[in-house]
């Protein structure tokens, strides 16, 4: 129960609580609790500096014990209505407020975990080949992106130029990408930092991981498909990757840990995940100028983020704060489930049909595409993990 007027269907009730940053005219940047339709300004309400920041990391530096001490602050004041005349006069309308990128990133990973979105990718980019490489079901692979081109959700997607060569181009040529397309990912969020040399197994994922995100990695898929030759994605990707302006706490989470899907090759050690369910059931959508376009499930994903994190460490590299590693596109095994247009449109062969009448097989200039996603609560309610969007704009 709680004091506050929340309608029945919000995603940000008393068991969600997600963080992000904030600010207000004429304020700087703070951390804020999204609660209903207001934030809570986290800053003022504790008078604690490390809210004030402007970033998350700090606070998220602080490790599991300083995460757990400040939810179950938060608990208390939105359900006991004793605190009531405390907290009230600190929430902010959250259509009042402007968002910032929540984190200041330090690196960030992206992982390809979907066997679905693996397997018609490489049916898409490797014809003649089996669409999984040998390697795919013993480590989950990945690659390290471009930290400083993660921006918040909204920021305008610049279509942008590169190399181009299709098959049948005798010479590549230089342009705007004609194969614009997204991947919808869920991201997560690194609080405490590792000590180079010491791997974190599958078993310390909640001490150093706080949150997740969403995130759209942006893909040219031209740029791509041409570049990524022996060495992986490049500037493909590197362009323009966006996040959800709230960290949802794995807190949150625990209604919507699974179990993770049966794998088919035995693991090594160091993977072994049998004790960890780390698979989370969360439901995301895809919407293309408002018209849902795929809704794929996160739950049947072959690695999940506790693996992810143990492998991406396994070398001794270390972490730090404000880490970022994404899931990989997910997309499910339905057609409808497909997490990027290039999967959805069977490589632009079969382009899709827009209630507006036009179809797509690729982005277009003014397009708007947002991500959503929920996730199952403790009581039967949903939570909700915001969204992450963003617009078109032609090259410059
Ligand atoms: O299979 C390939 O060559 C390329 C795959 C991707 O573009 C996917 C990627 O960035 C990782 C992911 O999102 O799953
Ligand atoms: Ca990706
Ligand atoms: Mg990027």
């Amino acid at each position: 129960m709680t004091w506050l007027d929340l309608s029945a269907d919000t995603g940000f009730g008393v068991s969600n609580l997600p963080y992000g940053v904030f600010s207000t005219p004429g304020a700087a940047p703070r951390t804020g609790v999204a609660i209903g339709d207001a934030v809570l300004d986290l800053a003022a309400v504790t008078g604690d500096p490390v809210h004030a920041t402007g970033t998350l990391n700090a606070f998220l530096a602080q490790g599991p014990a300083a995460w757990a001490a400040v939810r179950a602050r938060l608990t208390e004041w939105f359900t006991d209505a004793w605190h009531r005349a405390t907290v009230e006069p600190h929430l902010v309308p959250r259509d009042a407020v402007t968002l910032h990128l929540p984190i200041d990133v330090a690196d960030y990973v992206d992982f390809y975990s979907s066997q679905h979105h693996a397997e018609n990718l490489g049916r898409m980019f490797r014809p003649g080949s089996p669409p999984l490489t040998p390697n795919w079901k013993h480590l989950p692979i990945g690659y390290h992106g471009r930290a400083g081109t993660v921006q918040l959700s909204g920021t305008p997607v610049v279509r942008p130029s590169g190399q181009r060569k299709a098959p049948a181009d005798e010479v590549p040529t230089f342009g705007p990408s004609r194969r614009l397309d997204i991947e919808a990912e869920v991201g997560f969020v690194v609080g405490v930092p590792s000590r180079l040399g010491e791997p974190v197994p599958v078993g310390a994922f909640t001490e150093h991981v706080f949150g997740v995100c969403l995130v759209n990695d942006w893909s040219a898929r031209d740029l791509q498909a041409w570049e990524y030759v022996p060495l992986g994605p490049f500037l493909g990707k590197s362009f323009l990757t966006s996040v959800s302006p709230w960290v949802v706490p794995l807190a949150a989470l625990e209604a919507a840990r699974t179990d993770p899907p049966l794998r088919d090759e035995e693991l090594l050690p160091y993977l072994d995940d049998r004790k960890e369910r780390w698979s989370l059931n969360l439901q995301l959508e895809v919407r293309l100028n408002g018209a849902i376009v795929s809704n794929p499930p996160f739950a049947p994903l072959y690695w999940t983020p506790a693996q992810q994190l143990a492998h991406l460490t396994v070398n001794g590299a270390s972490l730090r704060t404000g880490d970022l590693f994404a899931s990989g596109t997910v997309s499910g095994p339905e057609r409808n489930q497909r997490g990027s247009l290039i999967e959805l449109s069977e490589n632009g062969a079969e382009p899709l049909a827009l209630p507006d009448g036009t179809t797509r097989t690729f982005l277009e200039d003014g397009d708007v595409v947002t991500i959503s996603a929920t996730a199952p609560g403790p009581d039967g309610t949903r939570l909700s993990l915001g969204e992450v969007t963003g617009r078109i704009e032609p090259v410059r």
